[in-house]
C-alpha cells in the first residue's frame, strides 16, 4: 500500500505527570480531509504543535510521505509541505489582503522580509497572490486592509496565506470559530473545493461541518484516539456517544 501523506505512530507528550498525547496514531491520505474532534482539553492543540515542530514529542514517530520529520524544526517541515491555519487569526492588520498573501509567496520563494518594500510591486509575487486570494473566495477584496475585513473574510485570508505556502498537508485549527452561518457555509464550500487536491487535518468543534466535510473522523479524549471512521461510524459509536458527544445528541 502507498505511504500515507501523514503517518503518526505511538505519539506521546508528557507534561510532568500529565499525559497530554497518549500513544496517538493516525494517518492522513493524499487529498483526504481527516477531522480530529474532541472535548476541550483533549489534546488537539498539543497534537498540532507536535506536528508543526513547535513542541517536541516525548515518544513516537511522525512521517510525511514516509520521511521521519519528528526531529525537524518548523521551517524545515514547512519546506517539506506542511502548512497550517490558526485558531486566532495571525495576519498583518495594516496591510491589504493582497499584500498579506504576496508576503507569504515571497517567504515561500525564500526571500528575506528585508526586501519586502521593493518586492511589493513585483508581479511575480502579486500575480500568484491574486490566484490564492481567488481560491479563498477573496478576489474582490484584494486591496482592502486586513483591519477592514470581516472576521469571516480574515479567516478566508488566513486560508489564502496558508495556500500560498503550497502545502501538501494543511492543518486547519478551528476554521469555523466565530463565523456566522453564511460565512461558515462559504468556508465549508472552500474546504470542500480543496478536497482531493490537498491533504487536510481539520480540528473543529462545529459538528455539522465535520460530518459534512470529513472523509474520516478521529475522536480524541484525554490524548487518546478512542474511535476513528467515517461520519456514520462515529455517529453510531457507543464509546463516542458516552465519552464525548453525549447520549442522544447525535
Ligand atoms: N505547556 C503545557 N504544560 C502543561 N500542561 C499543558 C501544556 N499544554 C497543554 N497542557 C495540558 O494538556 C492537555 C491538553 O491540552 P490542549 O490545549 O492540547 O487541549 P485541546 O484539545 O486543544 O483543548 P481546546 O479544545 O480547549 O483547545 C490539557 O490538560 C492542558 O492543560
Amino acid at each position: 500500500m502507498a505511504e500515507p501523506l501523514l503517518a503518526v505512530e505511538g505519539l506521546v507528550k508528557r507534561f510532568g505527570g500529565l499525559v497530554a498525547t497518549d500513544h496517538l496514531s493516525l494517518d492522513v491520505r493524499e487529498g483526504e480531509l481527516h477531522a480530529l474532534i474532541g472535548p476541550n482539553g483533549a489534546g488537539k492543540t498539543t497534537f498540532i504543535a507536535q506536528l508543526m515542530g513547535e513542541l517536541r514529542p516525548s515518544e513516537g514517530a511522525i512521517r510525511l510521505s514516509g520521511v521521519e520529520i519528528g526531529r525537524l524544526g518548523t521551517a524545515a517541515r514547512v519546506r517539506m509541505g506542511l502548512g497550517r491555519t490558526f485558531q486566532i487569526v495571525q495576519l498583518l492588520p495594516d496591510e491589504t489582503a493582497l499584500d498579506n498573501v504576496a508576503l507569504a509567496v515571497q517567504v515561500r520563494h525564500g526571500h528575506s522580509f528585508r526586501f519586502w518594500r521593493a518586492a511589493r510591486r513585483d508581479a511575480s509575487l502579486r500575480d500568484p497572490a491574486r490566484d490564492y486570494l481567488a481560491m479563498a473566495g477573496l478576489a474582490a477584496r484584494a486591496d482592502v486592509p486586513v483591519s477592514a475585513l470581516s472576521h469571516g473574510e480574515q479567516k478566508q485570508l488566513e486560508l489564502a496565506v496558508a495556500l500560498a505556502g503550497e502545502p501538501r498537508l494543511l492543518l486547519l485549527d478551528e476554521p469555523m470559530a466565530g463565523l456566522g452561518p453564511s460565512e461558515s457555509r462559504q468556508m465549508q464550500d472552500l474546504l470542500a473545493g480543496l478536497k482531493g487536491r490537498i491533504g487536510m487535518l481539520l480540528v473543529e468543534h462545529d459538528m455539522e461541518t465535520v460530518f459534512a466535510l470529513a472523509d474520516r473522523i478521529s475522536v480524541l479524549v484525554h490524548g487518546r484516539v478512542i474511535a476513528s471512521g467515517d461520519a456514520a461510524a462515529i455517529q453510531a459509536s457507543p464509546e463516542v456517544r458516552v465519552a464525548y458527544l453525549g447520549e442522544g445528541d447525535v
